[in-house]
Formats: C-alpha cells, structure tokens, sequence
C-alpha cells in the first residue's frame, strides 16, 4: 500500500530510467504501481505521453474498472487491460511494458513455438531461479489489436515463477512484487532477450 503520490513518483522514476536505456521510443511504452489492493488501484501513465519527460499530471490514478480518479482531460494507457489483467492474476506491485529491438527479435524468432527457453546462463538469477541449471520459458502471445483480448492473452499465458510475457512484434510486458523487483525482473529480460539474439546469430554464422 502507498500513497497515489509515492505510486506517481515511482513510475517517473522507472519511466526516466527506462528511457535512458531507449527502451520507450516514440511514446511507446506504459508503466504502472499499484497504490491499493483492495480495492485495485494503480497509477499509470496516460496514453500518448512522451515517456522520457513524464511530467506528475501524465501519471493518472485507476481503478479496477479502469475509471480515472480525479479531474483529468487525459485517457489512460491504451494498454491498461494488460496492467489490470495482470494485477488482478498476480496481485503484483508494479507492472512494466516497454518496446525494444531485441525483445522484438526474439519474439519473433520464437513465435511460433509460444515462448523462449532461457537456461544456462547466470542471469535467471535476477527472475528468481537459482537453482542449478535453471531455464526459464517465458511466454510469447500474438499481438492482438483488441486490447481485452491482448489483456486476457497475456494474463493467461503469464507463468507464476517466470515475471514476464513477450508479445510478438511488440514488446515486453514484466512485473514485480515491488517497482525495484519490476526494475530488476525487466533489466534481466531486456539482457538476455540481446544474448539469445546474438547467441543465435553468432551459431548461424558458424562462430559458436
Ligand atoms: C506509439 S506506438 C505504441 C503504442 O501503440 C502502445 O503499444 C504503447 O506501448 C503505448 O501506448 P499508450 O497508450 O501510450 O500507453
Ligand atoms: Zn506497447
């Protein structure tokens, strides 16, 4: 439980350090903190906002049924149903959507298959699996248009030991009990999406 105000400050924190990564090109991204769990309430960034210079009135506060609390002439994230879906499946903390090349590449890559299997390497780790030789198969869903369905899609295909879900063509969806664990879960992703990529074409091109 925060305050709408912590909850706003938050997702200006996660959104500038998004940013600076490059992973909110062209106002594409959208990031949430929950304020309440019962009732649901989050704050969010409004849809269309630059997400690089996020100023405290682009973040708005929701609810369940994605009513806006408060005076604003701003809608909220297009991708809303996605955070509602996903908060209402894990009663997570914080909720992170961002668009990058390399999560893209493997989305497209394995789309067919339904998911990525990640094992083998020291950063699934940060996603919570610390045993030896874990794997992680996060999932892949279709970039449905209608956004109820691509909330449903994402929330049903979200595993309960694996914080994130790629959708094809798209971008990266990642959540966390907490905005840190949000942050961590979608650096590690973000990482290994550019290894798996250049893992693969590095044995393409015969090199390993
Ligand atoms: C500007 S292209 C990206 C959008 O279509 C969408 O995918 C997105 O991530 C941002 O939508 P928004 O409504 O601003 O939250
Ligand atoms: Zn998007």
């Amino acid at each position: 439980m925060s305050t709408f105000h912590e909850a706003q400050a938050s997702v200006m924190e996660l959104a500038q350090f998004a940013a600076s990564r490059g992973w909110l090109p062209a106002t594409s991204g959208n990031l949430s903190v929950r304020v309440s769990e019962e009732p649901l309430t989050f704050a969010i960034t409004r849809s269309g906002a630059d997400k690089s210079r996020l100023r405290p009135e682009d973040v708005l506060l929701l609810d369940a049924q994605m009513q806006v609390q408060g005076e604003t002439l701003y809608k909220p994230s297009a991708e809303t149903t996605v955070h509602v879906a996903l908060y209402e499946k894990f009663g997570c903390g914080s909720i992170l959507h961002v668009h990058t090349v390399y999560n893209n590449l493997v989305s497209e890559l394995y789309a067919e298959r339904g998911f990525v299997e990640i094992g083998g390497h020291e950063l699934v780790k940060a996603l919570g699996h610390w045993e030896e030789d874990a794997a992680v198969r996060i999932p892949i869903v279709p970039n449905w248009a209608d956004l109820h369905r691509l909330g449903s899609a994402v929330a049903d295909a979200a595993l309960a030991d694996v914080p994130a879900v790629l959708v094809r063509a798209h971008g990266v969806y990642a959540w966390g009990d907490t905005p840190d664990d949000a942050r961590r879960h979608l650096e590690a992703v973000e990482f290994l999406c550019e290894y798996v990529y250049k893992l693969h074409v590095a044995r393409v091109a015969g090199a390993v």
